[in-house]
């Protein structure tokens, strides 16, 4: 839907970022980290056209349709603004529509709210619900889980994939830590002026550009959103375990339990070990880092 080739911007004398290369397509879900300062923005500035490429290639899908949640917006803090009315600034949306999207990202009930009162969740959620309300191809999302706590960063990231896997747009996101991406990324991008490596969330924590940059200390707490699937709540209340036993309940190891019963994943942070990282196949084997593209990590 979306594909830089070489992609740069010149700005006051200097390249703010330089030669990136990425795209993202279908249902795919590409992750921006890198520290303050990197590009991230930039770069997906101008996959959307918000920015003009300076250098290199930037090209869209006929008739792309974009949802955009930016880092910061401009809103007049002083004065009163509602959910609702948040939703119809920048387009033009039926009640209807307005409460669909609300209900999509679970806050319908906050249509009458004023949008300073909401809490961080809440206010991104939001703003989740006014990219979505555009129907987008691809949703671009610059640091969504800014002033969200970790409980909150979990439910709006399972909130993202369930928007990816109903709607099968695709979707862009800014990291807004660097240490953290969501599990089901498809391809992380690190950028640091340059694209620095790139990957699957496991083999960027790996990568010698990776550790280059941010030490190695930083490769070690690299941290991935996991889901485990080590077991499955049968109908029945029984559980079926990965070797395909079935037992009256859970095993005391089994690590999970923080979820409610309507979610019977497991959502922890992954801590660079691979072994929790509960897939049928080892990611050692499809690793898929391309590092030093500009003969320099740093
Ligand atoms: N319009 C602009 N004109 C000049 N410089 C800019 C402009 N926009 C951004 N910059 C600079 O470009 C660099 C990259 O900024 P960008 O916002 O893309 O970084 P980022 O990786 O998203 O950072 P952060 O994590 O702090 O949000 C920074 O040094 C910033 O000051």
């Amino acid at each position: 839907m979306v594909s830089l080739t070489g992609a740069g911007v010149y700005r006051n004398g200097r390249w703010l970022v330089r030669g990136v290369d990425f795209s993202v397509r279908p249902g795919e879900i590409v992750t921006l980290i890198g520290p303050n300062g990197s590009g991230k923005s930039t770069s997906a500035k101008m996959a959307i056209g918000v920015i003009k490429a300076d250098e290199g290639r930037v090209e869209r899908k006929a008739g792309l349709r974009v949802g955009y949640v930016p880092q910061r917006l401009s809103v007049d803090w002083t004065m009163p603004l509602t959910v609702r009315r948040l939703m119809t600034l920048t387009a033009p949306l039926s009640a209807q529509e307005v409460t669909a999207a609300l209900e999509a990202v679970g806050i319908a009930h906050l249509a009458g709210a004023e949008v300073q009162h909401l809490s961080g969740g809440e206010f991104q959620r939001a703003l989740l619900a006014r990219a979505m309300a555009r129907k987008p191809d691809i949703l671009v999302l610059d640091e969504p889980v800014q002033g969200v706590d970790f409980s909150g960063e979990i439910a709006l990231y399972d909130l993202i994939t369930s928007i990816r896997n109903s709607t099968g747009c695709g979707i862009l996101l800014i990291s807004h830590d660097l240490h953290v991406v969501m599990a089901e990324t498809d391809t992380v991008i690190c950028l640091n002026g340059h694209v620095c490596c790139r990957g699957t969330p496991a083999a960027v924590s790996q990568s010698p550009e990776y550790m280059r940059l941010f030490g190695a200390k930083a490769a070690q707490t690299l941290a991935v959103y996991g889901h485990h699937h080590d077991h499955t709540h049968l109908p029945d209340g029984r559980v079926q375990h990965a070797d395909g036993s079935v037992t009256d309940h859970c095993h005391p190891d089994d690590g999970h339990h923080h979820h409610d019963h309507h979610d019977h994943h497991d959502h922890e942070l992954d801590h660079h070990d691979h072994a929790h990282h509960h897939h049928d196949h080892d990611h050692a084997a499809e690793m898929n880092v391309k590092g030093r593209e500009h003969g320099h990590a740093g």
